[in-house]
């Protein structure tokens, strides 16, 4: 769907010369929500602008739809670029404007009949949740109606990819979450594929299914979210997943695990996505002589199941804690006795 091929973006200035992006390949799939995470100035928004020429690259080739969107003029950039919707940090709004007529501008430059857009923009309030909001002003909207406007004028003319730069960075907490469902929403209800840049591992965790971790305009680290959160290889990579689930080891209480319960056996298990395997501890209780005492953990959820760890005590004879251990290890969790803590 999209590919990515040698990317790079050199800026010049007065006195030096910055490399934003630097040489990327990449490839997403039709249909996937496809994070890209970095610190501040990784280059993730010069990627992402890009993607739909708001920038031109230095060097390299993007292939949006088997359309190489570089080597495009003018003329044919502005009908590609129907295809590709974006959505920004600050929303970018007319603010004299209303709602509905903030989401018929892509349509009016696009040359849509007056009763086809009016038909359009009805259904577009429909799908973001603003119905009845058509004739407010942006200034009169919270933010997350803001965006959800963004979101409606984004996908105005049907595009195949949504663009979203830092799309919830300027929203509370809970407003974020509301918009991030939004998005996973219309990526499932319209098959879009979304290409986002956060630096926030919240997000990435809650919608993304593919990730890629950006240092210095270079993806150092990508993958099935799932697997980078569980093997996290690059030190600026561990950073982001301990934004979400916390670093287990450094925690300061459990060094007191071993003190405190010195009886049975301590076991870390590692959940890693699989749902058939969240009953693991009534089944424990369940099928051996033990008492199975959680310790200490967090799982979360991601689009491809549950991710976590936690520490447990399993006490009874010997042979029946070993027998629970082979247990867990023909399940997906991946369980290590005795970890250094
Ligand atoms: N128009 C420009 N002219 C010169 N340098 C630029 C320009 N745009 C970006 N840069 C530089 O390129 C590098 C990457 O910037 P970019 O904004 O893409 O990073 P970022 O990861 O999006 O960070 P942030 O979230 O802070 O915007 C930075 O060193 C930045 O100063």
């Amino acid at each position: 769907m999209i590919t990515i091929k040698g990317l790079s973006k050199v800026f010049h200035t007065k006195d030096k010369q910055v490399t934003a992006v630097d040489n990327l390949d990449l490839s997403i799939k039709k249909g996937e929500i496809y994070g890209v995470i970095g610190y501040s100035g990784a280059g993730k928004s010069t990627f992402i602008r890009l993607l739909n020429r708001l920038e031109d690259p230095t060097d390299g080739k993007v292939t949006i739809n088997d359309q190489e969107l570089t080597s495009l003029r003018k003329g044919k950039l502005r009908v590609a670029r129907q295809e590709i919707g974006m959505i920004f940090q600050h929303f970018n709004l007319l603010w004299s404007r209303t709602v509905h007529d903030n989401i018929a501008f892509p349509l009016e430059i696009a040359g849509t009949p007056k009763a086809e857009r009016q038909k359009r923009v009805d259904e577009l309030i429909d799908l973001v949740g603003l119905s009845g909001r058509g004739n407010s002003y942006p200034s009169q909207l919270s933010g997350g109606q803001k965006q959800r406007v963004g979101i409606a004028r984004a996908l105005a003319n049907n595009p195949k990819v949504l663009l979203c730069d830092e799309a919830t960075s300027a929203l509370d907490p809970e407003t974020t979450d509301s918009i991030l469902d939004l998005l996973v929403d219309i990526n499932e209800k319209l098959g879009l594929t979304i290409v986002l840049i956060t630096h926030e591992m919240h997000v990435i965790r809650k919608i993304c299914h593919q990730v890629a971790v950006m240092e210095e305009g270079k993806i150092v680290e990508q993958g099935d979210v799932l697997d980078v959160f569980l093997h996290p290889k690059q030190q600026v990579t561990k950073k982001f997943v301990d934004q979400v689930m916390g670093d287990p080891e450094k925690e300061h209480s459990l060094g007191l695990i071993k003190d405190n319960y010195k009886s049975g056996e301590i076991v870390r298990l590692h959940f890693v996505g699989d749902s058939a395997n969240q009953a693991l501890i009534s089944d424990l209780s369940r099928k051996f002589e033990l008492d199975v005492n959680i310790l200490h953990g967090k799982i979360t959820q991601t689009q491809k199941g549950a991710y976590g760890t936690m520490f447990v005590q399993l006490e009874g004879t010997k042979e029946e804690i070993n027998r629970a251990i082979q247990y867990i290890k023909e399940t997906s969790v991946e369980v290590e006795v005795n970890p250094n803590v």
